[in-house]
């Protein structure tokens, strides 16, 4: 089998410590048409890999110094989308599934088959992403989003054009996905890579004394930048009417004539639809129109369990290097679960699973109760919520209905005896709204 025109020339690192295996594999690779970096140890690999960034990568797992396993983590931390193919003598089927379930790509045992590893190297290279040419070699632009998923990826690709225009962005999706790794990625990849990329957290903008703009401030100092405009749906009122303008230039023509408006590219996220808080008046309908001109949308984990196992390696490797790892029934659980607050929470359940762990492989139980847990906290925060709204639901009731229990008890559909049964637990005294 050769490679196909298309593949022609696209480059794959071979990582072994046999010098003999490695010259073969070379010449294999290169008679069926491919560029070929070779790497005498994981560590060198490494480095190859940052400078040349291949298409695809197959290594010998047992190797002194960084082995096989500790250089896939590093890589799949790196480039996630880059497809590792383990070349072992050693292969064992628990060795290959615990490596799968981490997110290599293929494994080959030796001693190989040319055929058999110029079929994996095809199947690879059908799924390496090929280097987009306007992003030039440099894939780093995308290095804080671990992803496989094709709608990731698919994401990525609208994502890295977006970062060409200086239209405004509207990022939306749930809590914890990732939008802001999404806009700091976007960022990197565009020409305003260094400038300053600002962060406005618009819900904590409400309620300020009069005269005071700290969207004003954010926007003088990430100038020339990008500037986040988080929870956007909270933005006050005074504080729209303030960034439409801005917005609505830039992005309707973007002339000499507007030098009065900074320099600025606005990106803002949402976790809501914004129709509905435009329905409720509480966001500008213009506004919108004009800061969703690229609209991207963040999927939830739930949406991509695929990403799971690339995202857990990833979390490993940045804290606790190769020697850390989950049983594969503990990675299963991770992949099944529900992830309300995606990525974010996904994240700190592996962290804390490996801290408490005092094995290197975090066991099942470990991380069964931890997500019980998680699960428990949940609970509660609604159960809070709940409490909180019948609070403030029973107060304005009374206020409305001056004190009048009888009255309060209809309108909340309840009788007399429950009424105040529901009274006495938030400790209310109607008498004192008469
Ligand atoms: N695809 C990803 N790859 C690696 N890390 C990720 C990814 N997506 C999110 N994270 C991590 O998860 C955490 C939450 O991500 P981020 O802050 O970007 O989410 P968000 O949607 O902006 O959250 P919020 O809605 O709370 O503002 C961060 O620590 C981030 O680094």
């Amino acid at each position: 089998m050769s490679a196909d025109a298309a593949q022609t020339g696209a480059r794959i690192l071979v990582v072994d410590d046999d010098p003999g295996l490695l010259d073969l594999i070379e010449m294999r690779l290169v008679a069926a048409g491919y560029a070929v970096s070779c790497a005498a140890s994981g560590e060198e690999a490494l480095a190859r890999f940052r400078a040349e960034r291949p298409r695809a990568v197959i290594s010998d797992l047992r190797m002194d110094g960084m082995d096989g396993h500790a250089l896939f983590a590093h890589l799949h931390a790196e480039a996630p989308t880059v497809p590792v193919i383990i070349l072992t003598a050693h292969g064992t089927i628990p060795d290959a599934v615990a490596a799968t379930q981490r997110g290599v790509f293929g494994f080959l045992t030796k001693p190989f088959d040319g055929h058999e590893l110029l079929a994996k190297v095809a199947e690879a290279m059908a799924v390496s992403p090929r280097v987009d040419a306007s992003a030039g070699e440099d894939a780093g632009w995308r290095a804080g989003i671990v992803s496989s998923s094709l709608v990731m990826e698919e994401l990525l690709r609208r994502a890295r054009r977006a970062a060409d225009a200086d239209d405004p962005i509207l990022i939306s999706g749930p809590r914890g996905s990732g939008k802001e790794s999404l806009a700091r990625a976007i960022h990197a990849a565009s020409g305003r890579a260094r400038k300053p990329f600002g962060v406005v957290n618009c819900g904590e903008l409400a309620g300020l004394k009069p005269g005071s703009s700290p969207l004003a401030d954010a926007l003088a100092s990430a100038r020339g930048g990008f500037l986040l405009l988080d929870d956007i749906e909270e933005l006050p009122a005074a504080e729209q009417a303030r960034l439409l303008p801005l917005v609505r230039e830039h992005s309707l023509f973007s002339s000499p004539t507007l030098a009065a408006a900074p320099d600025i590219r606005i990106v803002a996220s949402t976790t809501q639809a914004l129709d509905q808080a435009i329905r409720e008046g509480r966001f500008r309908a213009d506004l919108f129109y004009a800061i969703g001109r690229i609209a991207l949308n963040m999927p939830s984990l739930a949406d991509r369990r695929e990403d799971i196992p690339a995202l857990v390696a990833a979390f490993i490797a940045q804290h606790h290097g190769a020697e850390r790892g989950l049983s594969p029934e503990a990675m299963m659980m991770l992949q099944e679960a529900a992830w309300p607050g995606n990525v974010l929470q996904l994240r700190n359940v592996v962290e804390q699973a490996l801290a408490l762990a005092v094995t290197p492989q975090v066991p099942a139980t470990l991380v069964r109760r931890l997500l019980r847990e998680e699960t428990e906290r949940e609970m509660e925060a609604l159960d809070e919520a709940r409490r909180a709204f019948e609070y403030d639901y029973l107060v304005q009731l009374l206020d409305s209905t001056g004190g009048n229990v009888t009255h309060a008890a209809r309108v909340a559909k309840r009788n007399r005896t429950e009424f105040y049964k529901l009274l006495a637990r938030h400790n209310i005294d109607p008498a004192s709204y008469k």
